[in-house]
């Protein structure tokens, strides 16, 4: 049996109402920590769009970052087998495992296996990115994938002519799974891939474009250190959160010098796209 361990950096004056709370929704042990809680639940019963709700019901109170991750690993490949279509994104892109047959009719074709990690364009988040990538410049491109999870979007990125790409994900099977991928899809060795955050790309990596579909606290914390390494002109996709979120998301690009070029949703979730200005 597998367990999640949920991870939530809170005031631990409000641990105990979470507690409770978390074990109303199944959660069956906690441990408190320096920076608020742990609390573990079988991955069956784990609910990420309860967490989501928690998380934003307490934002008025106090600030709770929320991160999760699965304590075994698991055979996603069969789990995937059972279960698994290839996704599209409008007429060009088509995401497959290995062991679907390719379609020529689709001019990007990613294969990605995701093992324990997070991207096969079948969230909301990472479809709204890969759709927005289309419409964005590519071409000899520098692009800096933050919280790759399967690589998925510097995949695709590579394959729309990005010349380098650099991936991190502070969770080390994502990392591992998007060194796979990478190579699966042939990107150019000197492709760089690190298990860290935004805090360990040295100050002198200047990117043509930014994908960052992490969660809404993580990007109000860092956009304005990605806008550091973006050039003149550069681009940021940023999903991740919810449409009531976006406001907040915007007000945040817009006090570190990032122009609004569009907006998506996707059944409640949000992208939003921008450029430094120059
Ligand atoms: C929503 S998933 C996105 C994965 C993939 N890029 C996609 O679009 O499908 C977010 C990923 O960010 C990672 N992550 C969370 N916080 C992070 C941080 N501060 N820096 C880097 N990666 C982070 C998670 O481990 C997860 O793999």
């Amino acid at each position: 049996m597998n367990y999640i361990e949920l991870d939530l950096k809170v005031d631990p004056e409000f641990s105990e109402i979470l507690m409770a709370e978390l074990g109303e929704a199944g959660f069956e042990s906690f441990v408190e920590t320096d920076e608020g809680l742990l609390a573990y639940i079988q991955e069956a019963d784990f609910d990420e769009q309860a967490i989501h709700d928690l998380t934003a019901k307490y934002l008025d109170l106090t600030t709770i970052a929320a991160t999760w991750k699965s304590l075994e690993r698991r055979n996603w490949n069969e789990e995937w087998e059972k279960s698994y279509e290839p996704i599209e994104v409008g007429d060009q892109v088509r995401v497959r495992a290995t062991f679907h047959e390719p379609d020529p009719s689709f001019t990007y074709d990613l294969l990605i296996q995701p093992k324990m990690s997070f991207g096969t364009g079948h969230h909301e988040t990472t479809w709204l990115v890969m759709n927005e990538q289309l419409r964005l410049p590519h071409e000899r491109l520098s692009i800096m994938d933050v919280g790759c999870g399967t690589g998925i979007l510097a995949i695709l990125a590579h394959k729309l002519g990005a010349s380098h790409l650099l991936g991190f994900d502070i969770d080390e099977w994502a990392v591992e799974n998007t060194r796979e991928n990478f190579a699966m899809n042939g990107l150019p060795a000197e492709s760089e891939v690190f298990q860290g955050t935004i805090q360990d790309v040295p100050d002198e990596k200047i990117f043509g474009g930014v994908l960052a579909n992490i969660n809404r606290n993580i990007l109000l914390a860092e956009i304005p250190t990605y806008v550091k390494h973006l050039e003149p002109g550069g681009w940021l996709v940023t999903s991740g959160f919810y449409e009531t979120d976006q406001a907040d998301i915007e007000k945040c690009a817009a006090e570190n010098g990032l122009k609004k070029l569009r907006s998506n949703t996707r059944n409640q979730w949000a992208t939003v796209v921008f450029e430094k200005i120059k």
